[in-house]
Order: structure tokens, then C-alpha cells, then sequence
């Protein structure tokens, strides 16, 4: 069994903040919270104008509310409540499912831990893709696994279906017609594409001024879809300078029948710049005890996601170099927040008439 050193603190008896989990002022205010002003895109993406507005969020905040998404309440309620159950475990026997044997699925810290120095104040649970995640759960016995693992294969299915809605919608925003999405050769076989499922848990915490629940970082794939707990929220995204003001951190406040949607780097490469990847962060509170549920969605490991060609300049060519998702996620663990431009082609002169 793992060893239960400070590294292992555990969050939820917290009297107080300890030096590992605080983090630096001027990281934690890197930017000003945003006033009222502020509003993210709420999207009914069953209006028959939902294709535009979704291209519109995606192009210019990178992040969007959306309603009318078909995943049934209850559902969303169950997965809240086995991942309750799941990180009300002792730490001890939680520990017992951190990944191992190249398997990624299982107990831990949140996957970008390993690129700050300062641990965040969470934990994570990670269902990756056709990893055995009874296997794995059934080595908290005597937790229920299979109830567990059935919900969420049940959420997994139900996110695919909901991402395949929203790939439709972000294809016909981009001037592409439906027949031709069979071109665009990721999300030609979304049957295929690499998911994964990424239960997040957020403690109360004594001094949050001090702590963050998930560092600033963009998500690497496709698409992430969001399903957090009602309450004080946590999650927020970096509005760069615009005309209402510079650089400030927006709060995506939970909102009813909402789910929250946002562009990962691969679909900024795919898409050659125009949706834009958007660094968020999670924040803690003293009185809720916060949990989300992501849905990540990227394409095949052996697939290339390059620009669709359609988007490109022909003339300055695509913005970014194809890669995999497995050398993309490679580059992150060397270069983290610098992936995505280490993958840009330098900026070429335009040919002069
Ligand atoms: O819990 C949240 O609001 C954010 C989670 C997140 O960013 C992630 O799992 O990548
Ligand atoms: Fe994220």
C-alpha cells in the first residue's frame, strides 16, 4: 500500500492550509476576479441558430453554457453521488487505485500536479477511456464498483452522444456543409474518438485565499464538457484583454440544466486558431464541498489532428504542425503551458504582390 506521507495530507480534517498546499499571492492573483459585467454564452443547442452562437462562444471565449443538452437529470445526480461516495473513502483505501501498469484510470492528484510545486486542493478520480475500471474499483471493496462503474459508463455514453451534437454544430459554424465532416478526419469516426472521464473533488477549505482547487492549465483534447455541483462554484476562465477591460479571471458560476463546454488545444489545432483553447482554473471555499465531473473527448491515439484544410490560408499555409494526442500529451509533460505554441509554425511572411 502507498505510504500516507505529508505528501498525502488529507483535505478533508483540514485545520489549516500547510505550507505544501500554499500557494504564492502573486500566483494566485495573477489576474483581477471579473465584476458583474462579464458574461459567459448560455446556448440552447437545440435552437435552430445554435450552430453560430456555439462557433461565436467558441471563437471568442473559448467556453459556453449549454442547455437543452439531453443528459438526464438523474443521471447527473447519480454521478455526483457515487463520486461522493467514491472520495468519502478513507485516503488509505482510495490510495490503493492510483494508476499503475500504464493504466491511467484510478485515485489521485489532478493529472497536472506534477508541473507546479505547490500541491492544489483536490483529488481526482480518473475513467479513462476502455481502461477496467471495475477492476480497478474493485479493489476498494467493499464499495459498491459495479453500481459505480455502471453509472458512469452510462455518463460516458450519454457525453459521447451529447459531443457528437456539439462536433455537428461546431463543423456547420465553421462554413463546413454536414456531408463534408466525413473529410475531417477526426470526428469522422467519433464512434472511435478517445474519451475519458475525470471526477474532481474540492474540499472546504480553512484559509482559501491561500489554496486553489486546480491550477490555471488548458485541457489537451477536443472538447471538455463539465458537470459541476450547485453551490459556490469554483470554476474560472481567463478573459484575455478585450474592450471591457484587460486580462481577468471570469467565475462560470453553476447554473440550472446548465452544463459547461470548452475548446481543448486539439480542437484549436483543428479548427487552425479559430476556437480558441482556454486556460481555467478551480478555485476553493470554505463552506461547499465542490465536486465536477469532466468529460474529455479527443480523437484516436494513432489519429493526426492537423488544421482542416478548408481554414487555411494557402497562402501563409496551417498554424499548426499535426500531431497525435499521445505526442501532444508527451509534449505537455516537457513543456506544459508552452505545448501549443511549440507545435505553431513560425509566423511566415506574407508573399508581397
Ligand atoms: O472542476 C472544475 O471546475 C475544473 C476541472 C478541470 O479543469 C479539469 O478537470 O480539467
Ligand atoms: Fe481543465
Amino acid at each position: 500500500m502507498p505510504s500516507l506521507s505529508k505528501e498525502h495530507f488529507d483535505l478533508y480534517s483540514a485545520f489549516h492550509v500547510p505550507e505544501t498546499h500554499a500557494w504564492s499571492s502573486s500566483h494566485l492573483h495573477d489576474h483581477p476576479i471579473a465584476g458583474d459585467g462579464a458574461t459567459i454564452p448560455v446556448i440552447d443547442i437545440s435552437d435552430p441558430d445554435a450552430a453560430s452562437m456555439v462557433g461565436g462562444a467558441c471563437r471568442s471565449w473559448g467556453v459556453f453554457y449549454a442547455t437543452s443538452h439531453g443528459i438526464p437529470a438523474d443521471l447527473l445526480h447519480q454521478v455526483e453521488s457515487h463520486a461522493r461516495r467514491l472520495f468519502s473513502l478513507p485516503l488509505h483505501r482510495k490510495l490503493q487505485t492510483a494508476p499503475r501498469d500504464g493504466s491511467l484510470s484510478g485515485y489521485g492528484r489532478p493529472p497536472i500536479s506534477a508541473f507546479f510545486p505547490k500541491l492544489m486542493w483536490s483529488e481526482g478520480f480518473t475513467l479513462a477511456g476502455h481502461d477496467d475500471h471495475l477492476a480497478v474499483t474493485s479493489q476498494l471493496s467493499p464499495f459498491d464498483s459495479l453500481s459505480f462503474c455502471e453509472v458512469m459508463e452510462a455518463y460516458r455514453k450519454e457525453m459521447k452522444k451529447l459531443a457528437g451534437r456539439l462536433f455537428r454544430l461546431l463543423i456547420l459554424s465553421l462554413g463546413l456543409e454536414e456531408e463534408e465532416m466525413g473529410q475531417v478526419g477526426p470526428l469522422k469516426e467519433l464512434s472511435q474518438a478517445a474519451d475519458a472521464i475525470q471526477l474532481n473533488s474540492y474540499p472546504t477549505c480553512p484559509e482559501p485565499e491561500r489554496a486553489i482547487g486546480m491550477a490555471a492549465h488548458t485541457d489537451s483534447a477536443f472538447l471538455t464538457v463539465l458537470h459541476q455541483t450547485d453551490g459556490a462554484g469554483g470554476l474560472q476562465v481567463l478573459r484575455d484583454q478585450d474592450e471591457s477591460g484587460s486580462a481577468r479571471w471570469v467565475d462560470v458560476l453553476p447554473r440550472p440544466d446548465c452544463l459547461v463546454v470548452n475548446v481543448g488545444d486539439l480542437l484549436h489545432i483543428l479548427s487552425n486558431g479559430r476556437f480558441k483553447s482556454v486556460r481555467h482554473r478551480a478555485v476553493v471555499n470554505r463552506a461547499d464541498h465542490r465536486i465536477s465531473a469532466a468529460y474529455f473527448i479527443g480523437p484516436p491515439a494513432h489519429m493526426k489532428v492537423g488544421s482542416i484544410t478548408k481554414l487555411v490560408d494557402m497562402r501563409t499555409g496551417p498554424m499548426y504542425r499535426p500531431v497525435t494526442w499521445p505526442e501532444y500529451l508527451g509534449i505537455r509533460t516537457r513543456l506544459f503551458d508552452k505545448a501549443l505554441d511549440s507545435v505553431k509554425f513560425q509566423e511566415k511572411e506574407l508573399e508581397k504582390d
